[in-house]
């Protein structure tokens, strides 16, 4: 092992593809990271080029490699948006249609249609999911369903479905390995979370082919090698997680109890549950967190389907801004919201309310109101929905929020961070390497080839940036909020 310095890890997220090197201190030493396209076809519909997102991975991934002598990286950890559904063609490789995104609401429908079938508690039960079109299941069935030749090649075996971490084990392995890990897996609808099995009955429910569906394997283990960084080089691809379930890994959350929020294109709460499977009664989600070996460790989650993506919507949509960044400065130069609410619900809204027919709204305009109003309301959006999953989790898994541990792309904004802590009432703990998702899977990869050695070792290399503490009474996060739920009673 003496010349291996490195671990790669490869986060493929909703609106941007990175790699990162990170050296055994778990320290980050180069980043190269680019967005792509995405593709919004109709209202509420969103689509991803998986071709696209090949290239553009693999740039970064080479650009990153180029920094260190290609012997010096140890293993590649693959981390992913989740639920996102490519199907492409065993014999050409090229995919059969645009990935179809976590965010789209295509199979609000077909939902409803599975719902009056009485398959919701089976779902429930067997899945840790609710019948809701963000999960892969739906999706992957809109397919087969629309397009007879897929289903025509899916039934030749010639067709073959995969997340994001799927495609891209893929296209980087020698021998095209179709796998996936268990904490992936158990986001499509279709795994039994219990078993670690495809489940049968829900195939047969969905009429999904079976021989369409990777190999489920552990997160941390070898799935294959990669030459792709330069042939005479055998890189083994180590680690493979969805980036939530990778998020609460790197934060160093493996006991039980322990809780994270990631602000990325969307809010994601975890928390680390155990061996044992929790199933909610409160719209929560049951997930496989990660297993290793024949351990598994279940979460309970809370998804928020738009956060960070609001201010995206700001820049991209509306021009209010140039950057992301300007939101902070924008938010400030105001007291206060002055009575505005944004709900972002663009794309329905997910934990605890399951309502894929929201949509975004502001309320409390004035004459007096502006661009920084605006602005400030969207980004207290992120912190509103962030308690709403966090109420829930408090009442429902008898947690008492101590602290919350954050990470994901707008952790960057203070004016964020502080009113998140001011609403919850709790400090807001960020860490030095905001990259976590991308560090849970180099752990991972890390672990399976021997660059680290045990939980024990990883828990050390953990760093603190900054503890935002309470700033406010009671009497003001209780009125906020309650400010937020009214707003939101017209969408429900
Ligand atoms: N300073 C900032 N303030 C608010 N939001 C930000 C800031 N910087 C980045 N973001 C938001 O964070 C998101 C990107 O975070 P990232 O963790 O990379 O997301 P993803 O993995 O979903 O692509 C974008 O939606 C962006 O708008
Ligand atoms: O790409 P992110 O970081 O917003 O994460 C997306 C989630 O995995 C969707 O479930």
């Amino acid at each position: 092992m003496s010349g291996h310095q490195y671990i790669m890890a490869l986060d493929q997220g909703t609106t941007s593809c990175r790699a990162i090197l990170f050296d055994h201190e778990g320290a980050v030493i180069h980043v190269a990271q680019q967005e792509f396209q995405q593709i919004f076809p109709q209202s509420g519909w969103v689509e991803h080029d998986a071709e696209e997102i090949w290239r553009v991975q693999l740039q970064v991934m080479k650009q990153v490699a180029a920094q260190v002598p290609l012997e010096s990286i140890a293993a590649i950890g693959i981390t992913n948006q989740r639920e996102t559904t490519v199907v492409w063609d065993r014999l050409t490789g090229k995919p059969l249609h645009n990935a179809i995104v976590w965010q789209c609401r295509r199979t609000s429908e077909l939902c409803r249609t599975l719902k009056e079938q009485g398959l919701e508690s089976t779902i429930r039960e067997k899945t840790g999911l609710v019948l809701d079109p963000y999960f892969s299941g739906t999706k992957l069935m809109w397919l087969l369903d629309t397009f007879p030749h897929i289903r025509e090649k899916a039934e030749r075996g010639e067709a073959l479905f995969g997340t994001i971490d799927s495609w891209l084990i893929w296209n980087l392995t020698e021998g095209r390995v179709h796998a996936t890990d268990a904490s992936n897996a158990s986001r499509t609808l279709l795994l039994n979370i219990h078993t670690l099995q495809w489940d049968e009955d829900i195939l047969q429910a969905m009429n999904i082919p079976a021989s369409m569906l990777p190999e489920v394997r552990p997160s941390s283990g070898i799935y294959g090698h990669t030459s792709l960084l330069g042939s005479d080089v055998q890189v083994p691809i180590a680690g493979v997680a969805g980036d939530q379930q990778a998020a609460l890994f790197g934060q160093g959350c493996f006991q039980e109890g322990m809780a994270k929020n990631t602000y990325g294109t969307g809010c994601f709460i975890l928390k680390n549950t155990g061996e044992k499977p929790v199933l909610s009664q409160n719209g929560l989600l049951t997930t496989v967190a990660w297993q290793i070996g024949d351990r598994v460790n279940y979460a309970l989650e809370g998804s928020v389907f738009i956060a960070g993506a609001v201010i995206q919507w700001l820049r991209d949509g509306l021009g209010l801004i140039e950057d992301a960044k300007e939101s902070e400065e924008l938010a400030c130069s105001v007291e206060d919201t002055e009575g505005v609410y944004f709900v972002p619900a663009f794309a329905g809204l997910g934990t605890p309310y399951w309502e894929p027919n929201a949509r975004g709204m502001i309320t409390g305009l004035t004459r007096a109101s502006g661009k920084a109003h605006l602005v400030r309301a969207a980004l207290e959006a992120i912190a509103y929905q962030s308690r709403d999953v966090l109420e829930v989790m408090q009442q429902e898994a008898g947690m008492r929020l101590h602290d919350l541990r954050v990470d994901g792309g707008a952790v960057r904004n203070g004016f964020l961070m502080q009113f998140q802590s001011d609403l919850l009432g709790v400090s807001v703990v960020r860490p030095k390497v905001t990259e976590t998702t991308a560090l849970g899977a180099a752990f991972l990869a890390g672990l399976a080839v021997g660059f680290w050695s045990s939980l024990e070792e990883l828990e050390q290399l953990k760093g603190l940036d900054r503890t935002f503490q309470p700033q406010q009474d009671e009497a003001y996060r209780e009125s906020k909020y309650a400010g937020w739920r009214k707003t939101l009673q017209y969408q429900l």
